[in-house]
């Protein structure tokens, strides 16, 4: 799905209303009636709603929500900010439409509203949407504090107000804290960002019917990983298929005191399907492999407590997964750097892998092309210097992308894939159960495994990003998020798998 920019959004706005053709009243009523039915079906109609409105279209909706729970037989009080000269025409018919049971109290001051709102309601943002053009101000910024520090459930209509969607928002404006997000059709870059998603909270997409010609050829560099997307690039294993079939991966990486990492990566790989799997640990995680992973076949290094060199034949695996658990020994660094001399199948970088890349030059100007690298963003920077801001990271992924060739995967809350072509695709699966030590070990494991199959570098970090989520939504449905652990991911791998070939 694409993430569009609010002068794209007003573009197929526009294209809709003239090619469908459908008026622009009838088209805020879509979206209205999109919000009434999400917000119905949560909450009966014992809830009150107050519904906060701007003087453009984002306060258009709101009023035409407002009239539509009435309706249907909710309490509504309605408030208006900023109303005036400068009102939409939708707007103001939405505003004349408006039955007079509804009371409606226009705010130019903080002290106008009610000192708190009751506990069972839901407050409604529709303030400001993506006509946002400047910082809140006046009784727009106070408005906003005041709905932040309400102790009820808040629900911002298409955008939080005060919210920048594809631009930065300035640092210490005020911006609304919402619980929901019912955003129309498209999702917006700021909503899966570190700085910005946060003000977010929970967020829905609504089809309102956008134009579907017009969805299909505007372009955007931003995605997001949706399920009907991913699903399309799962392989079915054919009936005649044996484990020749499905590709010979390396993994390399452990070192004493750290063999787990190089253990779950393994599980990882087993579980994304590959055929066979070998694992390249110093000696001392010799033992330890061959029980906890007993369908690996395991190589063990001259030296006892770290890898010192790989294997001299890599033309039997068709991926090579280097780093869980490495460390970063001079002597690892210099296998390193004789490894990307040599003709490789294609790599997976992580973890020490990643840290002994950034720290030499040599092995950063040597990156094999078309490898998949997996930092989290600390990681990330230290390949590539600090950013400043989000976008700013954007920026530097795509420049690091283009002149290595490679893919990089940003692990976060809404991992990005960086491309050397400029597309990024951010993911829509995981949850915080997932911050704790090893899923990202997890990961590279999956990576290897699905490039190994031969997928290719982009199918295997899309397919290995989202499925990654998916296990640990599934293990956090089933344990809890505190309790998730980083082997639940892998053991749940074979859930998301089977949900994934099975979503509609
Ligand atoms: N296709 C879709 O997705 C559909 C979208 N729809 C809805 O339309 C929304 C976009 O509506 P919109 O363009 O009228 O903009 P909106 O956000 O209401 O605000 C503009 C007004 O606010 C003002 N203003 C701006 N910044 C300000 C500030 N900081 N402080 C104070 N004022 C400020 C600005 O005036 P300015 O002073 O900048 O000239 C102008 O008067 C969208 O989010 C969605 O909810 C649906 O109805 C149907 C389909
Ligand atoms: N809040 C979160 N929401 C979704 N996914 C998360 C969240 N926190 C962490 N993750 C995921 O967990 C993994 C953590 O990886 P990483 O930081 O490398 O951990 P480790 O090095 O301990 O293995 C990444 O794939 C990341 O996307
Ligand atoms: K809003």
């Amino acid at each position: 799905m694409k993430i569009l920019t609010a002068a794209q959004i007003r573009a197929a706005d526009a294209f809709t209303i003239a090619q469908e053709p459908i008026s622009s009243l009838d088209l805020m009523e879509r979206a209205a009636n999109a919000v009434v039915a999400w917000l119905t079906q949560r909450h009966g109609s014992e809830t009150p709603f107050f519904v906060f409105c701007g003087p453009g279209n984002n306060g258009g909706d709101g009023l035409a929500v407002a009239r539509l729970l009435h309706q249907r037989g909710y309490d509504l009080h309605v408030f208006l900010v900023g109303a005036g000269p400068k009102q939409s025409s939708d707007f103001t018919q939405n505003l004349n439409r408006l039955p007079q049971e509804i009371p409606v109290t226009p705010v130019t001051s903080a002290s106008e509203l009610p000192t708190a709102l009751p506990q069972q309601a839901v407050a409604l943002d529709a303030l400001l949407g993506t006509g946002l053009t400047r910082a809140l101000e006046g009784p727009f910024a106070q408005v906003v504090d005041y709905l932040n520090q309400q102790p009820v459930p808040l629900v911002s209509v298409d955008v939080p107000s005060g919210l920048f969607t594809d631009a930065a928002t300035p640092a210490g404006s005020t911006v609304v804290q919402a619980d929901i997000t019912l955003t129309f059709e498209q999702p917006k870059l700021a909503f899966v960002l570190p700085s910005s998603g946060p003000n977010v909270g929970e967020w829905h997409v609504l089809p309102i019917g956008l134009h579907p010609d017009f969805l299909a050829q505007v372009t955007s560099p931003y995605q997001l990983l949706v399920p009907e997307n991913v699903k399309k690039l799962l392989r079915p294993r054919a009936k005649f298929s044996h484990k020749g079939t499905f590709g010979h991966a390396l993994l390399a990486g452990g070192s004493y005191g750290k063999m787990g990492a190089i253990t779950m990566s393994s599980q990882a790989a087993l579980r994304a399907g590959v055929g066979l799997l070998t694992v390249q640990v110093p000696q001392v995680g010799y033992n330890i492999l061959q029980t906890a992973v007993p369908e690996a076949m395991v190589l063990t290094d001259e030296q006892a407590d770290y890898l010192t060199q790989f294997p001299e034949d890599l033309s039997r695996y068709q991926c090579i997964g280097i780093g869980p658990g490495l460390g970063q020994a001079e002597a690892s660094g210099l296998a390193l750097e004789n490894l990307f001399r040599q003709k490789l199948p294609p790599l997976v970088l992580d973890a020490d892998a990643l840290n002994l890349v950034a720290s030499n030059r040599q092995l950063r100007q040597h990156l094999p092309p078309g490898s998949i690298l997996t930092p989290h963003p600390k990681e990330f920077e230290r390949l590539t210097g600090p950013a400043t801001s989000d976008d700013h990271r954007l920026q530097l992924l795509q420049s690091f992308c283009a002149e290595h060739d490679c893919y990089v995967v940003l692990k976060g809350a809404h991992t990005c894939i960086g491309t050397p072509t400029g597309d990024f695709y951010f993911n829509t699966t995981g949850n915080p159960g997932m911050a704790t030590g090893g899923t990202g070990d997890v990961l590279t494991g999956i990576l290897t495994g699905l490039r190994a199959q031969g997928y290719s570098a982009l199918e295997a970090c899309q397919l290995g990003v989202y499925l990654h989520g998916l296990a640990g939504d599934l293990a956090a449905e089933a344990l809890g998020e505190a309790s998730l652990v980083a082997s639940d991911v892998y053991r749940y791998l074979g859930a998301a798998l089977k949900k994934l070939s099975q979503n509609p």
